[in-house]
């Protein structure tokens, strides 16, 4: 069976979780923190978190790991249509990360940890995402899905991207990101209205305590 090394707290993770939930797959989840111990390092090459365990050997990084499950089970395809329209859902599910999601990690401390983060970097990060949700907003249709009236991979990396990313903006800078891009508040909110959406949050608040204490734990080291 497929194992799952993750977290219930990491966006990343828990996009997995939703394509598995979504796609019907079963996999056994091996709770991990991201961490640089010989041992998760050789299983997990960047010792980050998700990482899938397969009969064939053990792949990484998110969006990889989607097209690996739509390949494996070809139930409820996660990227799907024409030559074009697959490449559009690759296209929006590299707008989010690389401009929303990356810009918005640069002050997960802060914003999450109380750990603050440099003036300088602040702002950057402000103006990145609002280039990043505005770039969004003209590339995706909304309508009411990211790409268009099907749900796809781009709107799980949306959904856990801008619970994160929209957290930030309002915490250090009182930008509503929804704001900037119409559709995008109806949709994450139908997206976290799923069965499986839910299931998944609440799993992820009932591991707040955990990864506390363990963030308490890895603080207290540094
Ligand atoms: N590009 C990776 C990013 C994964 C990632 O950054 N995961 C976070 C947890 S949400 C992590 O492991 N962070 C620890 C670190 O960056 O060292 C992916 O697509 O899976």
């Amino acid at each position: 069976m497929l194992k799952l090394y993750g977290f219930d707290v990491s966006n990343y993770y828990n996009m997995i979780k939703l394509a598995m939930a979504i796609k019907g797959i079963e996999y056994e989840a091996v709770i991990t923190y991201p961490n640089q111990t010989p041992e998760y390092l050789a299983i997990c090459p960047t010792g980050k978190v998700p990482a899938l365990q397969t009969a064939d050997g053990v792949l990484i990084e998110t969006n990889v790991i989607f097209e690996y499950l739509d390949e494996l089970s070809p139930a409820n395809p996660l990227i799907f249509g024409s030559a074009y329209e697959r490449a559009r859902i690759r296209e929006l599910m590299k707008i989010v990360e690389l401009y929303i999601e990356l810009p918005a990690r640069r002050c997960h401390s802060e914003a999450f940890f109380g750990v603050p983060v440099h003036e300088q970097t602040k702002s950057e990060v402000k103006r990145a995402l609002l280039n990043g949700i505005q770039a969004l907003s003209r590339a995706a249709s909304f309508s009411p899905y990211l790409a268009g009236d099907k749900m796809t991979a781009a709107d799980i990396f949306f959904l856990y991207s801008m619970s994160l990313a929209s957290a930030v903006a309002k915490k250090l800078f009182e930008i509503d990101l929804f704001a900037e891009a119409p559709g995008a508040k109806e949709l994450f909110a139908k997206l976290n209205a799923m069965p499986e959406a839910r299931a998944i949050a609440k799993d992820q608040a009932a591991a707040q305590p955990d990864f506390k204490a363990y963030l308490a734990k890895a603080f207290a080291k540094t």
